[in-house]
Parts: C-alpha cells; structure tokens; sequence
C-alpha cells in the first residue's frame, strides 16, 4: 500500500448515535492520517433520520479528512440505505477503497483503518471482514445462523460475516453495483447482502484481526434483525448456481469469545421468549410440517431445547423448504428456532471457557455443512424470493416493534 493511495473513504452508518459517532469519527480520522497522510481522505457520515444530535455532533468534530453528510429519511429505510448512499458517495469521490465503522463501537482504534486497507490493496475485487472478540452472549445472529449457513451453501467458514467493520477496493465497490438488491438489504440485511454475494461470485474475502467489538448490545432487535438478515441471504442462496463443497478448515479456530461475557436483560429476554412462544403455538402445525428435525424438540423453561445436535438438521431443513419455494415460511418460522436455539446455547455454555465456547461454535458450522450437503439441495435460480420484505407471518408478534411492512 503505496503511502499516497489516492481516495480513502471511510464510511459511518448511523441512526440515533449521537453518544458514540464522535469517537468513531475521531478514530477513522486518526487512522487516516496514520495510514495515508497524504492521501485524499474523506469521512462519510450517512444518516437515515436520526432524532437525536448525530448529525450535529458528528458536524462538529474537527477533522483532517473531508467531512462529507449525507441524510435519508426514517420511514421505510435502514442500515442498508446508509452503507449503500455511503458506496455511492465512495464512487462519486472516485475512492480507491471504501471502509465502513458502525457508529456505536466504542472500541473503534485509528489501527483499524490501515489493517483493513491494506487487506483490500489490489486490482482484484476484494473485501476485508473483522476477526474480533466478542461478548458470548451476543453475535447471536453471526453463530447460530450466518455463519453455519455461509459454511452450508459456500463451503466457507467466515468468523464474522456480518461484523460491520468492513474494507472494500474500487474494483469491489464496481462488482457489487451489479447485484440485485432484495428490499431487506436496505435494512440489516445490508452486510449479509455483501459478503454472501461475495462468496456466490468467489470474490477474495480477507479476514483482518481487530481486537475486540464494544458496542450497544444488538440481543433487542433479536427478531427483527435476523429475520432482515435471513430475507437477505435467502435471496443471494436463491440466486447461487449449487451448493458449494467444504473449503478445507483454514488452520486457526476460532478466537471470537471474549472474557467480558454480559448475559442480556432477563426482561428483555422473556418478553421475547413469551413471543416467540406465542407464534410458535400459532403455526405449530407449519413449523413441523416444514422442519422435520423439530418434531423431537422437548421443553425448556425458556421455550425449546434447541441443542448443538439437532440444531443443524433444523438449517438443513430449512435449506431445503426455501429451495422447494417456501421462502417466508422458512425465514419466519427459523427466526422462532433460533431464539430457542440461542437460549439453549447459553445454557450449553454456561462453566465453559472462551476456547471451548468456540469449539461448540465451530463444530456446528462444520456439522451445517455436513447436514446441508446430505439433503441435496437443488438452488440455480429455479426458485426465487418475494419482490418486496414485509415481516410476514410475525405480524403482531414482534416483541420490539409494531408489525409493518416495507413499501417498496
Ligand atoms: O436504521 C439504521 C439502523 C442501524 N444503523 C447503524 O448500523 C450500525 C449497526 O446497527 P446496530 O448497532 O443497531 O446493529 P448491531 O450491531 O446491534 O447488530 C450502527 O452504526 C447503527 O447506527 C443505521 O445506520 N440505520
Ligand atoms: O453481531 C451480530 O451478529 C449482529 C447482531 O448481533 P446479534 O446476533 O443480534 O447478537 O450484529 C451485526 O449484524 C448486523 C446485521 O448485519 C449489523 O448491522 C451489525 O453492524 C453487526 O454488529
């Protein structure tokens, strides 16, 4: 990486971050300096309707970069609309690589910048993801179902797919104008979007080390975000010539559990297990039908027992019902698995240490694969998703929201 690379940009998604976006920016900025003093450099706050001060707190940091703002209402939009108005921006700047920080890791350092640049130099479309420590009780979404079924339909293991701090090179940016974007990568499905079309076209993913991820606890939006993450996967899954064979395990395991181990706000967590209790007995009938390895689920306080064994065969199974059409069933009906799956995960893993935490995790990205690739699963395009995201059979059930859909 040539010290004067031409146009770095760096780019901060940002809704309601006014407690956090300074530091981030502030960070992005230092590390600019550090790794391209004398490039053009710019910092990219895009915003989708902020009602807090984000914006002006973000207009008031002092920095070298060039300070550029761009703003999108609140309705209808999401993350995505941010990281997308941030890769026109990047293109428009004419940048030689694009970076993206969330704004509300507090863990953000200036070294971030330049490890994930450099991951990114060269001509061939690339993209860096974060290889962090993170808070076992969070990067649910990323565990239990992200990166099992990136590892199922790809054959790639991926520790952090959905991460958030990201680095991509101009030829990148380029290639990612051309996929088709279903109405949830405008929301969280946005990064799945990215690395999933990433691996489908079998783009260079380079996975950079970055430390540790402080930052707001996502376990909230635990309905709402994964079934925007699911939406958007299940289309790129639709969109993928065959489900691919098993890249040989690279030589380092994971390291993704960090010491710090908040366990979530035991409110917040049986408002979502009475939830997703109750839209469990409402398609009872249709979650077996479509989930054979759920017939054998048992109790458990919080709902299902959900295990490391059977968790697996329930992706598979629902692999196999989007293959067959049954794209909202499968998306809907695996969100309520997954906080079952989740819950009983915490319960596995209480005594277990960082190492072993992620021995479980990584056995069961391994067992997906194996599981998947049992089934057979036809994909090539025969099948394809909804034209717009609407939250669908989790209408009224929603612990965190009011039920709506997304008018395209
Ligand atoms: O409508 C939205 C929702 C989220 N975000 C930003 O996307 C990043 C990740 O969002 P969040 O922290 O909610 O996700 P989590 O990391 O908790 O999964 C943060 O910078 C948010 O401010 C955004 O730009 N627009
Ligand atoms: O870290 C994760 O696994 C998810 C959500 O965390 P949880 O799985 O809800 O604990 O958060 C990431 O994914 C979101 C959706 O792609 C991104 O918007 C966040 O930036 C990222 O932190």
């Amino acid at each position: 990486m040539t010290r004067n690379s031409g146009v770095t940009v760096v780019g901060i998604p940002a809704r309601d971050e006014e407690r956090t976006v300074r530091g981030v920016a502030e960070a992005a900025d230092a590390g600019l300096r550090l790794a391209f003093p004398h490039g053009d450099n710019a910092v990219v706050l895009a915003d989708n309707g902020s009602t807090d001060g984000t914006v002006a707190r973000f207009a008031g940091t002092p920095l070298r970069a060039r300070k550029v703002v761009a703003r999108s209402g609140r309705e209808g939009t999401g993350k995505g609309t941010n990281v997308l108005a941030v890769f026109d921006r990047a293109r428009e700047l004419g940048a030689d690589r694009l970076l993206l920080l969330d704004a509300d890791v507090r863990s953000a350092e200036p070294g971030w910048v330049g490890a994930l640049a450099e991951a990114v130099d060269g001509d061939e479309p690339v993209m860096a993801l974060p290889c962090y420590r993170r808070d076992r009780y969070e990067a649910n979404t990323t565990n239990h179902l992200v990166s099992p079924l990136l590892a199922a339909v790809y054959g790639a293991h991926v520790q952090q797919p959905i991460g958030g701090e990201f680095a991509f090179n101009r030829a990148f940016l380029e290639r990612a104008a051309t996929w088709e974007r279903p109405d949830s990568a405008q929301l969280y499905g946005i990064d799945v979007w990215l690395t999933a079309n990433a691996l489908r076209e079998g783009l260079r993913l380079v996975e950079v080390p970055l430390g540790r991820k402080l930052h707001n606890s996502p376990f909230p939006k635990i309905l709402r975000l994964p079934q925007q993450v699911l939406d958007s996967l299940f289309h790129v899954v639709l969109a993928t010539d065959r489900v691919r064979d098993a890249a040989p395990r690279g030589s380092g395991l994971r390291q993704a559990v960090d010491v710090a181990a908040v366990p979530q706000d035991p409110a917040v967590v049986a408002r979502v297990a009475d939830a997703v209790g109750r839209y469990l007995a409402a398609h009872r009938g249709d979650v077996l039908a479509l989930f054979p390895a759920a017939r054998g689920l048992v109790a458990a306080p919080w709902g299902l027992r959900v295990d490391a064994g059977v968790w697996p065969e329930l992706l598979a199974d629902a692999v196999v019902a989007l293959s067959e059409g049954w794209f909202t069933s499968a998306r809907d009906h695996l969100v309520a698995l997954y906080v079952n799956r989740v819950m009983t995960f915490w319960d596995e893993i209480e005594g277990l240490d960082g190492a072993a935490v992620d021995a479980v995790l990584d056995r069961q990205a391994v067992e997906t694969a194996r599981a998947v690739a049992g089934r057979g699963v036809e994909l090539g395009g025969r099948v394809t998703g909804p034209g717009a995201f609407h939250v669908g059979h989790w209408s009224g059930f929603n612990a965190d929201e009011p039920a709506r859909g997304l008018a395209v």
